[in-house]
């Protein structure tokens, strides 16, 4: 099981200044939606070039055209990127194309999938790398959480690595790791906090035990 740090609320300098102080206890860091809207793929290109063995996530949210803006996100050094669930299997497909070409991986964020099930399993014969659930901001402050989403795609997926995100913080990870995901994406639940060191380590040692 692996940890994933999203950044969402910074710039780009708070951002290397956040992945300075984690580093050891992180596997992935996530240029957030936001931060590409803020600060284009340069986010993406400043933050690899600053910690080459961190696996970078560009957080794109493909809904189209996936093969061009995976090009574009892999020539800024992304090693993974992000396409939605909800979109067309065409856009999926172009995307994991395009990854394949230059050995990048694509995880497809199931935000607002209404019939998780069966798109799991669909999306899983596409050939992508992880598979996603994820209650954003706004399900998060509507009180929702994707627990009950990771038991889904854990029992449907074969072939993806399986991941969840959206609103995971110190206390609710104990019930996020019995499920066994391959990978705990935290963003808040580590940036929200004075001492982000000591809650990235504590988180990094339950993912490992897990
Ligand atoms: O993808 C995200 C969200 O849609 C804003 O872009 C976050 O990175 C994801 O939800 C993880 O952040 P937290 O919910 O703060 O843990």
């Amino acid at each position: 099981m692996e940890l994933q740090l999203a950044l969402d609320l910074v710039n780009i300098s708070e951002a290397k200044e956040v992945v300075k102080e984690v580093e050891p206890f992180i596997d992935i860091v996530e240029i957030g939606t936001p931060v590409v809207i803020n600060e284009g793929l340069r986010a993406v290109k400043e933050i690899k070039e600053a910690f080459p063995n961190l696996s970078v996530l560009a957080d794109l949210k493909i809904m189209d055209a996936g093969g061009y803006e995976v090009l574009k996100a892999s020539e800024a050094g992304a090693d993974i990127i992000t396409v939605l669930g909800v979109s067309d299997n065409s856009t999926i497909q172009g995307a994991v194309a395009e990854a394949r070409k230059s050995n990048k991986k694509i995880m497809v964020d199931m935000i607002n999938v209404k019939n998780m099930e069966e798109r799991a399993k669909e999306i899983d014969g596409l050939g992508v790398d992880y598979i996603c659930v994820h209650s954003g901001y706004d399900h998060q402050a509507a009180g929702k959480n994707s627990f009950e989403e990771l038991m889904t795609i854990k029992r449907v997926v074969k072939q993806a690595k399986t991941a969840i995100a959206g609103g995971i913080k110190l206390d609710t990870l104990p019930e996020v790791i019995k499920a066994k995901p391959d990978l705990v994406i935290v963003g808040g639940g580590i940036t929200s906090h004075e001492d982000k060191k000591a809650v990235a380590s504590q988180m990094q040692k339950l993912v490992k035990q897990g």
